[in-house]
């Protein structure tokens, strides 16, 4: 089973929760940050490991704890044989225990400076100047300082977050540290996850101290807490290994309404997307001129023709029997003038999703009642335009906290949204997940179809099984992303268009270990 403890993401005040937890259950303040301030500093000798030359490192070191943290750090560092240099801008400000540990690493002769620009010639920087403690804008010379710093283009190792970075909602508080790598301290707080951070956050690795899981969960039992999409969970929720007696209707019948004579490739594009999910069979809708194609490219398909408009547009849908369905996918590459089209999926009472043209359909002809009060279930996947479009009288639209924003979505319109973007976001206001990895590689044309295809396909087969839908969805917005990743190691990040990413999603399925396969 995957843990709460290692996927979780918390707030500020849920970490400073946490911690009162730990210190009133009699753990000393000095002996939590020595413990956690000892294991950053084995995972940064790792990282830069002392060689025959010496190795300088330079410390700059904030007010509170985060900078107690670096002086412990410091110093383990000194003791190891590092070269270290340490500059406190904010030394009258100093709390306690940090001023205790300043005292104590000047004790032993570590080299102090008073100007930031003395530790231009170290070979790394660690950050230790705010941590989740950072409560407004940082101005004045401590920006200029943080400034220089970055300009400097050299190693950069926070502690704990990117000095400037909200630990919330991951905006800069007017600068911010440019980090290499991010030692995050204890739990992931849920603003390095947020997309206004990834330019400052490098790579992230978590320290784990120990915390005890029951702490954990008094504080965010009753909270809506994010969390990291682990490589374990989604091995899960895959509709692997398939039962030896299976047959292809109880591998689901997927559905998707989609193309136009515009958008041909959408079309295909989302075909080859249900194609890599393996579901059991698909029907796809298209505009009656579309049909060859599909039944040239896409030979197991069936294709169901449609009268279309002058320009090419599906005009009605034929009669379905949508009971036959487990999921209907409707939106990719339809146009905005296949209204009626998207009224009758929504009114249809199936199970479905709703992408691209169909939700600037559902945008612009006021359709959010009735996608609220359906019967079936729904599964939204808008990009950053396509989800402010969706809500444009929310007041929650806008609010800083793009996760929170998204859980908030999902509520209003009682669906599981899943929301594009560096960092895919997916939540059905109860579960909130986030895909932890993701690359540019997929910023291009055809992306999002084959997304839209391989959801609908996963929904489809983990329709006959208890997995719940925002698992599903996420499953298959990480292995999405995971075949972007594999197939820009193998072509570079020019080579992912759609048809490539979909065969690249089978080889992230395939490096699954123990699926059954
Ligand atoms: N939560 C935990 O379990 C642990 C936390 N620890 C460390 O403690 C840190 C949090 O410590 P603190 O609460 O002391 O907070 P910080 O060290 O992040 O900084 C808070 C201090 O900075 C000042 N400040 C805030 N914004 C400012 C600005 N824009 N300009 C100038 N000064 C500003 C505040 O007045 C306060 O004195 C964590 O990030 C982590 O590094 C660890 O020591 C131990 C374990
Ligand atoms: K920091």
């Amino acid at each position: 089973m995957y843990s709460n403890k290692t996927t979780i993401l918390v707030t500020a005040e849920e970490m400073k929760q946490i911690e009162a937890e730990i210190f009133s259950a009699g753990m000393p303040i000095a002996s939590l940050m020595e413990k956690v301030a000892l294991k950053t500093a084995q995972k940064i000798t790792e990282l830069y490991p002392l060689n025959r030359k010496k190795v300088s490192v330079g410390f700059i070191i904030g007010c509170g704890h985060n900078g107690g943290d670096g002086l412990v750090i410091a110093r383990e560092l000194y003791h190891k044989g590092y070269d270290v240099t340490i500059y406190v801008p904010l030394i009258a400000k100093l709390k306690d225990l940090t001023a205790q540990h300043f005292q104590y690493v000047q004790s032993l002769g570590i080299s102090t400076v008073q100007n930031i620009t003395s530790l231009s010639s170290c070979d790394f920087i660690v950050d230790g100047l705010f941590g989740f403690g950072l409560t407004r804008k940082i101005v004045d010379d401590l920006a200029e300082d943080i400034k220089t710093v970055n300009s400097w283009q050299k190693p950069i190792i926070s502690v704990d977050i990117p000095s400037g970075i909200n630990s919330d909602t991951g905006a800069v508080l007017g600068v911010a540290i440019r980090a290499k790598y991010t030692l995050c301290l204890g739990l992931y707080k849920k603003g390095i996850w947020q997309d206004k951070a990834l330019e400052y956050i490098g790579q992230v690795k978590r320290i784990d101290f120990d915390i005890p899981s029951s702490f954990i969960d008094k504080i965010t039992s009753e909270s809506p807490s994010a969390k990291l999409l682990t490589v374990d969970r989604v091995k899960e929720i895959l509709p692997l290994p398939r039962h030896v007696t299976t047959y292809k209707y109880k591998q689901g019948h997927l559905l998707l309404i989609c193309g136009s004579k515009e958008y041909v490739g959408a079309a295909l594009l989302s075909a080859y997307g249900a194609r890599s999910s393996g579901v059991g069979m698909v029907t796809i809708v298209v505009p009656e001129s579309l049909k060859p194609l599909i039944n040239s490219q896409l030979p197991e398909i069936l294709v169901i023709g449609c009268r279309e408009t002058s320009l090419g547009s599906i005009e009605t849908l034929p009669l379905l029997d949508w009971e036959k369905y487990q999921w209907v996918c409707c939106g990719m590459g339809l146009t905005k003038e296949a209204v009626s089209v998207v009224e009758k999926v929504i009114s249809s009472g199936c199970d479905i999703l709703l992408d691209a043209d169909a939700l600037n359909i559902v945008a612009n002809y006021y359709l959010l009642d009735s996608l609220k009060n359906r019967q079936g279930k729904t599964v939204l996947t808008p990009h950053d335009g396509e989800f402010e479009r969706l809500f444009p009288d929310f007041s929650f639209v806008g609010m800083a906290d793009r996760i929170e924003e998204t859980r908030q979505g999902a509520i209003a319109l009682n669906a599981t949204i899943l929301r594009k973007g560096a960092k895919t976001i997916i939540s059905d206001n109860i579960h909130t997940w986030i895909i932890p990895h993701g690359t540019p590689a997929l910023a291009r044309g055809g992306s999002g179809d084959v997304l839209s295809g391989f959801i609908g396909g996963l929904l489809a087969q983990n329709s006959f099984t208890d997995t719940i839908n925002v698992d599903t969805v996420a499953a298959a917005a990480w292995l999405h992303q995971q075949g972007g990743i594999l197939a820009s190691e193998d072509l570079s990040t020019l080579g992912v268009d759609g048809v490539t990413l979909s065969q690249y999603i089978l080889k992230a399925v395939n490096k699954l270990k123990g699926n059954g396969q």
